[in-house]
């Protein structure tokens, strides 16, 4: 008889914090998971497992070595707890892909932590995966089988998108997806910061700037348009876009906006380099 595949052996996670609990709400918000064979182990905090427990009916695990019936474990821990929680897991791991949420932590890294023992899958999500409309960059390593990868990848695009890339794309792809809510959201603080200056309360201007960030995005979606068209197509000959945007190019933003993506890229590739030894 053939052994059981992934979706069947069902998931096996380490760390119950934001990102586990982002993964747990996908993969069961529409079926593609059955919450009774998801297992949570958590360090400290007894409280977040029963909190995940109550409201998405995964289940605490009984103890670690029940990973290695799953079919898939997935690492939900700070980049810096990722060394301890795969060297605790080395032991019970059986040949079924690991999955990292971690941050700048390479590959070789973590199979080195494992003994070898399994394929690893380093990801890149970004935060709107809390939301099922999330980016997720993802690297497979050589080792894993065709239909595991088939099933890790249907599992993350409960979450919103997924993007495979070689690991090396992963320091770029961390600063533009993985850091891109947070620039997005600075420049929104600087719309709302500036609507207060012309008199609209703060509600008001997150109301009108969240639906206009929202209505940008899903034009672009559904007309396939690229930015620069769209902005054309908003831009009056000698209007208000292009006031605005006569002044923002003046300013320099199109310098200042590479800057940040290449100073995070740098800053992912630093932190990185902390695990190369
Ligand atoms: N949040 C985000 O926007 C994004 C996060 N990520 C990545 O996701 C990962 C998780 O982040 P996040 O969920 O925000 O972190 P949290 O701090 O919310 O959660 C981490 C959890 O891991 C638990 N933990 C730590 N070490 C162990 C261990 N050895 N065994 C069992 N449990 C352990 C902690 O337990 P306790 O608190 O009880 O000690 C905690 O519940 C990070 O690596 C991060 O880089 C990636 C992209 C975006
Ligand atoms: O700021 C950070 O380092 C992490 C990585 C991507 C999003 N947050």
């Amino acid at each position: 008889m053939a052994e059981a595949g992934l979706m069947a052996r069902g998931i096996f996670i380490i760390g119950a914090g934001s990102m586990a609990e982002a993964f747990i709400r996908g993969v069961t918000a529409r079926g593609a998971m059955a919450p009774e064979r998801v297992a949570v182990v958590n360090r400290r905090r007894p409280e977040r497992i029963a909190e995940l427990s109550a409201r998405y009916g995964v289940r605490e695990a009984a103890s670690w070595a029940e990973m290695s019936a799953a079919g898939l474990v997935v690492v939900a821990v700070k980049p810096g707890d990722v060394g301890d929680a795969l060297a605790q897991a080395a032991p019970f791991l059986t040949g079924q892909p690991v999955l990292s949420f971690a941050a700048g932590v390479p590959i070789s890294y973590m199979q080195e932590k494992i003994g070898r023992r399994s394929p690893v899958v380093r990801t890149m999500p970004n935060i709107p995966v809390a939301v099922q409309a999330g980016v997720t960059a993802v690297a497979f390593d050589e080792q894993i089988r065709p239909q595991d990868r088939e099933d890790v990848l249907f599992l993350l695009r409960q979450l919103g998108e997924v993007v495979e890339l070689p690991e090396t794309r992963m320091d770029a792809v961390t600063a533009l997806c993985g850091s891109g809510p947070g620039f997005l959201c600075y420049i929104l603080e600087a719309m709302e910061d500036a609507a207060a200056d012309m008199g609209f309360t703060r509600d008001e201007a997150r109301r009108l700037l969240v639906q206009t960030l929202a209505g940008t995005a899903e034009v672009l979606r559904a007309w396939g348009i690229s930015p620069a068209e769209l902005r054309a197509r908003v831009t009056s000959p000698n209007g208000t876009t292009h006031a605005g945007v006569t002044a923002m190019e003046q300013a320099g933003l199109k310098h200042v906006v590479a800057a940040a993506l290449t100073a995070a890229a740098r800053r992912a590739e630093e932190l990185g380099r902390t695990y190369r030894g």
